[in-house]
């Protein structure tokens, strides 16, 4: 069954925050995700999704000074403590709120030995704390070429090397479907390569991060294939509406309002 979170990080944006997960249950969603929650009460956050009968799947650990243009801190030696604090911040969260995903973003910064050994020791670190909560840790290559030039990685095998130096078993690959259009294609084929190490699929069109169905990728046939190579996790819808949220929910109708 292809299961579909909405993100509302990027829909229904003109509502406020709490009222898109009224928003999600009313279009059919069964989960939803989002980027950061700190500025809510998670016991609000965790009410409204219980009252809309809703799955919280993912969110991310603090990812540093956003409004200065930090996209994550994991691999910056000199905010390792932050990083580690937010880890402890983002437990807290996802323990109210049920979420067993969290997703902890590297930042801008070259790929030195530096810099890795602080990311795959902050991951780490991040895993270990997550453990005996049932929580695993989501790491995700992000494109380079046009949402975040100089992230720390922006292919598949650039985040396996990470997960693989990494060795914790809850530690999953964040496969966003765009940003691996943008970067190195071939996406049914690597899906299906990847899938033992994904813990977490992420969606939008190309080019523009945007509604399905209105750029090259096929969804109509990739979200089936997906579910029948056997990936029974969530699929955070993570892209922009061309319009209103829900009347470009078109294509997600056969796999909105499921039971079970
Ligand atoms: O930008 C993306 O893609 C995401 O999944 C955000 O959560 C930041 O990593
Ligand atoms: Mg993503």
């Amino acid at each position: 069954m292809v299961k579909l979170a909405a993100n509302l990080s990027l829909m229904f944006t003109h509502l406020a925050f709490l009222d898109r997960i009224n928003a999600a249950a009313d279009a059919g969603f069964r989960g939803v995700e989002f980027m950061f929650p700190y500025e809510f009460s998670a016991d609000e956050i965790a009410a409204r999704a219980a009252r809309n009968g809703l799955e919280i799947v993912l969110f991310n650990l603090p990812a540093g000074d956003w409004e200065r243009g930090q996209r994550g801190i994991g691999a910056l030696p000199d905010q390792i403590d932050e990083c580690r604090r937010g880890a402890a911040w983002a437990l807290d969260y996802a323990r109210r709120l049920g979420c067993r995903r969290l997703h902890l973003m590297a930042g801008k910064a070259p790929a030195d030995p530096r810099n890795r050994r602080t990311l795959v020791d902050n991951v780490a670190f991040a895993a270990d704390l997550f453990a005996p909560h049932g929580i695993d840790l989501l790491i995700e290559p992000i494109n380079t070429r046009v949402d975040i030039p100089g992230y720390f990685y922006s292919t598949s095998e650039a985040a396996l090397s990470v997960l693989s130096e990494v060795g914790r078993p809850n530690t999953k690959l964040q496969y966003d479907i765009y940003h691996m259009q943008v970067m190195e294609g071939d996406l049914a084929r690597n899906i299906e390569r990847l899938l033992p190490e994904i813990g977490h699929i992420q969606l939008a069109d190309n080019p523009g991060r945007a509604e399905p169905g209105t750029g090259e990728i096929n969804y109509t046939w990739l979200l089936p294939h997906i579910d029948a190579l056997g990936y029974s996790g969530w699929i955070g819808c993570e892209y922009r509406p061309a319009g209103d949220t829900a009347a470009g929910l078109g294509w997600a109708e056969p796999f909105l309002n499921q039971t079970g």
